[in-house]
């Protein structure tokens, strides 16, 4: 693939010339500046330059749900595996969170060209949400037209199980109530419209695909669906909020995910998102237990071989969806 042109609008799939050119627009926070889609060119051409690998899917791992991309596991489920760390990327946030490696993979699983992210951004490091969401943009420039977005989460709903895996049928953006978005601010035409739709957030297709791939796998007893919510972090959630925040609707709460798959939507990627339940949500005052992220991580290790298998099987199966519905 050549290096992109920045005037290649949208993946190359339109060509009129955006409404806005972005400025550096400073932020509210730490003084981090906005980044054009000339700057997030730039990063994808890095990337294109380092690697001969042209991903049509990307994975987001959830924290320590990453490990089963790691050197033993690569060796065995991807070809060509290429890791990139997030220090070398011009241009890209690093990684503070245990659990969160701070690299891109790049790779061929059964032959589908990848990238991973070992590591994602969260609002609580102290990064606006924009930030959060570039490596997505990215991804986006480099060809990637599906993204998985794995997360950890605490369960809610009574169901739910730790261990479980819940595939995400929709969000309620908590913090986009309070105008926190990571849309906000100037819109650049070449990414997506001013007011995209959010109403078929997660592919309906793939949500089908995971379950009869979870009947195959025979895991479907710990696959569940339901609601995801993203909170700002870092502390977890007192009582009276996971009791409203139950009321509301939501299955499951964490603090990520919500805005990646924003950006992803309004770039016209399709998304599939899929919760690790890692500890349960206390909802009364006599409960004894308290969340803590050393928990979230051992649950991440204890299903790393069961993700490794789902995403690994979804990967394909999203990909030859692609391949089907292309022109
Ligand atoms: O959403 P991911 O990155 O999977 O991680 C979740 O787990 C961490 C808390 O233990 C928070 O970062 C929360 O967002
Ligand atoms: N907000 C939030 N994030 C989490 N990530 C993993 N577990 C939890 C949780 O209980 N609450």
């Amino acid at each position: 693939m050549a290096p992109i042109n920045a005037d290649v609008v949208n993946g190359g799939k339109d060509s009129t010339p955006p409404k806005t050119t972005l400025p550096e627009v400073d932020t509210e926070t730490n003084g981090n500046k906005r980044y054009s889609y000339e700057t997030l060119v730039e990063t994808a051409n890095f990337l294109l330059s380092r690697t001969a690998v042209r991903p049509l899917i990307g994975v987001i791992c959830g924290s320590g749900m990453g490990s089963y991309w790691n050197e033993g596991a690569l060796a065995e489920n991807i070809i060509d595996g290429q890791c990139i760390p997030y220090e070398e990327i011009p241009n890209f946030p690093t990684s503070t969170v245990e659990g969160h490696h701070g690299r891109l993979v790049f790779g061929h699983l059964n032959d589908i060209p990848v990238v991973a992210m070992q590591g994602r951004f969260h609002y609580y490091e102290g990064y606006p949400l924009w930030k959060c969401c570039l490596p997505v943009r990215v991804m986006k420039l480099l060809g990637v037209r599906t993204l998985i977005a794995t997360n950890a989460a605490g369960g809610l709903n009574p169901n739910f199980k730790i261990g479980d895996l819940m595939i995400v049928k929709d969000h309620i953006n908590m913090m986009g109530f309070a105008g926190n978005n990571p849309l906000h601010g100037p819109n650049d035409e070449r990414f997506g419209p001013r007011f995209p739709p959010m109403n078929k957030a997660y592919n309906y297709e793939f949500r089908k695909i995971a379950k009869e791939v979870a009947k195959e796998l025979n895991i479907q007893d710990i696959v569940r669906e339901g609601v995801y919510t993203c909170l700002g972090g870092p502390n977890f959630e007192t009582v009276a909020e996971i009791n409203m925040l139950k009321m509301v609707g939501v299955d499951a709460v964490g603090m990520s995910t919500v805005h990646e798959v924003i950006t992803a939507r309004h770039c016209d990627m399709n998304v599939f998102g899929l919760s690790l339940i890692t500890n349960e949500c206390v909802t009364s005052y006599e409960h004894e237990a308290e969340a803590n992220h050393e928990e979230v991580l051992d649950v991440g290790r204890m299903r790393q071989d069961i993700l490794r298998k789902f995403v690994s099987k979804l990967v394909v199966k999203f990909a030859h969806t692609l391949t089907r519905d292309s022109p």
